[in-house]
C-alpha cells in the first residue's frame, strides 16, 4: 500500500536530553510539504558531531532531537514543487544545501548556502515546524538531515541523487567525514602538486585530507596523532611521516618547523582541539602557509595566537563540509569512488544495527574506530 501523502510510523534513535544514550522509538513522520523530500535512510554514518551535540557542548543543540548527517537512502515521496529528485531516486543528505540562488550560492566563494540556515539551526522545517512527533510531543531536525531515522524530512536543497549503483552502506559516508577531508585539502586549501602538508588527527575526516592531498600531488605528508593506533593508518593511507606529539620534548610546531626546513605549505586541523588548532597555524611556513580549520570545537572555546603569525603570511581559514558544494560537486565524488579514485570502503571499521546505535558512540570513544555504518533497515 502506498505511504504517499499519509504519515509513517517508524523507527528512529531519537535523543531526549543531552548526556543519555538515545531511545529507539517509535516515531510519526509527516509527509513532505512544498519543497520537502521524504526519504528512506538505508544506512547513515555516526560522526563525532552527531556525539559533540549529543553531549550538549553545541550552543546550537536543543532536545528531543533525532540526531544523524551522514545518511543515504532512497526517495519515498516528494512535495510540490520538487523538481530536483524523484521517488526512488538514491540520494545523500546534504547539511550543507545548495539552493543555486541566494548570495552565498551565487558568489563562486563558497559552498554554504543561507537559503535555509536558520531554520535549520533551530532544529525545524523551513516553515518553521517540524515532521517528527513522538508520544505527543513534536522532536527537532538535525542539521537538516535527521538521518537517526527510518523515514526522514529534508528540503529539496538538502539531498542530492547520485548514481543508484553506487552502495548505500557507503554512499552515506559521503554525507560528511571523507568529504569534508577531501574537500578541504582539494577545494579549501587548493594544495599544490609537491607541497608540503601537515594533518592534525589521523580520523576519518584526517585521512580524508590525506587522500586529497595525494589527489593534488602534494609531496610531503606528516599526520600527527597523540594515538600511537592511528601511525599504522596513516601510512595506510599514504602519508610520508607519522608524529606522536606526547613523544616530542618540545612544542609540536617547533618539532615540525625543524622537519621541513622552516614550516609547512598547508595544515589541517582535524580535531577540533583549540591548542591544537593554534599549534597548526604556526607549523606554517612564514610567508605563504594556510591553515584550515575544520574540527568543531565545544561552546565556549576561542582560538588564540601571537598576530605576529598572520603579520607575517600565514593565513587561518575553515571550511564546513570541506568546501564542497553538495549538489553540484557530490555525485563526480561517487563516481571517483566508484572508479576506484576515491577510498570509501577503507573507512568502515564498524558495523551497528538500529536497536544497537549507542555502541557506535561507545565505538568512537574507544579510538579504533574510524566509522561505524549503521544499518537503518535492520533492528536486530
Ligand atoms: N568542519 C566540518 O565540516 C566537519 C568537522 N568535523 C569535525 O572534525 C573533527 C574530526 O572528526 P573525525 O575525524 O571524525 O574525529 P576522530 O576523533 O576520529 O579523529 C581525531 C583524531 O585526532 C586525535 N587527537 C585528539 N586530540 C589530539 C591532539 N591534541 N593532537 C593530535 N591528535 C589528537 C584523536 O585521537 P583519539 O583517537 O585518541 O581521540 C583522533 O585520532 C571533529 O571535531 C568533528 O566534529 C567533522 C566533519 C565535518
Ligand atoms: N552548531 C555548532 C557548529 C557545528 C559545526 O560547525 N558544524 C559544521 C559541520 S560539522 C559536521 O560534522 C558546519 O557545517 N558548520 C557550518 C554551519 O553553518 O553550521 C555551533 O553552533 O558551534
Ligand atoms: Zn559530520
Ligand atoms: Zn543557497
Amino acid at each position: 500500500m502506498s505511504t504517499v501523502g499519509k504519515t509513517i510510523t517508524c523507527k528512529a534513535a531519537v535523543a531526549w536530553e543531552s548526556g543519555q544514550p538515545l531511545s529507539i522509538e517509535d516515531i510519526e513522520v509527516l509527509p513532505p510539504r512544498a519543497h520537502e523530500v521524504r526519504v528512506k535512510i538505508y544506512y547513515t554514518g555516526v560522526c563525532h558531531t552527531d556525539a559533540y551535540t549529543l553531549s550538549g557542548k553545541d550552543p546550537e543543540g536543543a532536545f528531543p532531537i533525532v540526531l544523524g548527517h551522514e545518511g543515504a537512502g532512497i526517495v519515498e515521496s516528494v512535495g510540490e514543487g520538487v523538481d530536483n529528485v524523484k521517488v526512488g531516486d538514491h540520494v545523500v543528505a546534504l547539511y550543507t544545501p545548495e539552493c543555486k540562488e541566494c548570495k552565498f550560492c551565487k558568489s563562486g566563494k563558497t559552498n554554504l548556502c543561507g537559503k535555509i540556515r536558520a531554520t535549520q539551526g533551530r532544529g525545524v522545517m523551513p516553515d518553521g515546524t517540524s515532521r517528527f512527533r513522538c508520544k505527543g510531543e513534536d522532536l527537532l531536525h538535525f542539521m537538516g538531515t535527521s538521518t537517526f531515522s527510518q523515514y526522514t524530512v529534508l528540503a529539496d536543497i538538502s539531498v542530492v541523487a547520485i548514481t543508484p549503483e553506487a552502495k548505500m552502506d557507503r554512499t552515506c559516508l559521503l554525507g560528511c567525514g571523507i568529504t569534508t577531508g577531501y574537500g578541504a585539502a582539494v577545494v579549501t586549501a587548493g594544495v599544490e602538486k609537491g607541497s608540503s602538508v601537515a594533518v592534525f588527527g589521523a580520523g576519518c575526516v584526517g585521512l580524508s585530507v590525506i587522500q586529497g592531498a595525494i589527489r593534488c600531488g602534494a609531496g610531503r605528508i606528516i599526520v600527527v596523532d597523540t594515538n600511537q593506533r592511528k601511525e599504522e593508518w596513516a601510512i595506510k593511507f599514504g602519508a610520508t611521516d607519522f608524529v606522536n606529539p606526547s613523544k616530542i620534548d618540545k612544542p609540536i610546531q617547533e618539532h615540525l618547523i625543524e622537519m621541513t626546513d622552516g614550516g609547512l605549505d598547508y595544515t589541517f586541523d582535524c580535531t577540533g582541539v583549540v591548542s591544537v588548532m593554534r599549534a597548526a597555524l604556526e607549523a606554517c611556513h612564514k610567508g605563504w602557509g594556510q591553515s584550515i580549520v575544520i574540527g568543531v570545537a565545544a561552546a565556549g572555546q576561542e582560538i588564540s595566537t601571537r598576530p605576529f603569525q598572520l603579520v607575517t603570511g600565514r593565513v587561518w581559514k575553515g571550511c564546513a563540509f570541506g568546501g564542497i558544494k553538495g549538489r553540484t560537486q557530490l555525485p563526480a565524488l561517487v563516481d571517483d569512488y566508484m572508479t576506484g579514485k576515491l577510498k570509501v570502503d577503507e573507512f568502515i571499521t564498524h558495523r551497528e544495527n538500529l536497536n544497537n546505535i549507542n555502541n557506535a558512540f561507545e565505538q568512537m570513544k574507544a579510538g579504533d574506530c574510524i566509522r561505524c555504518v549503521v544499518d537503518m533497515q535492520k533492528l536486530e
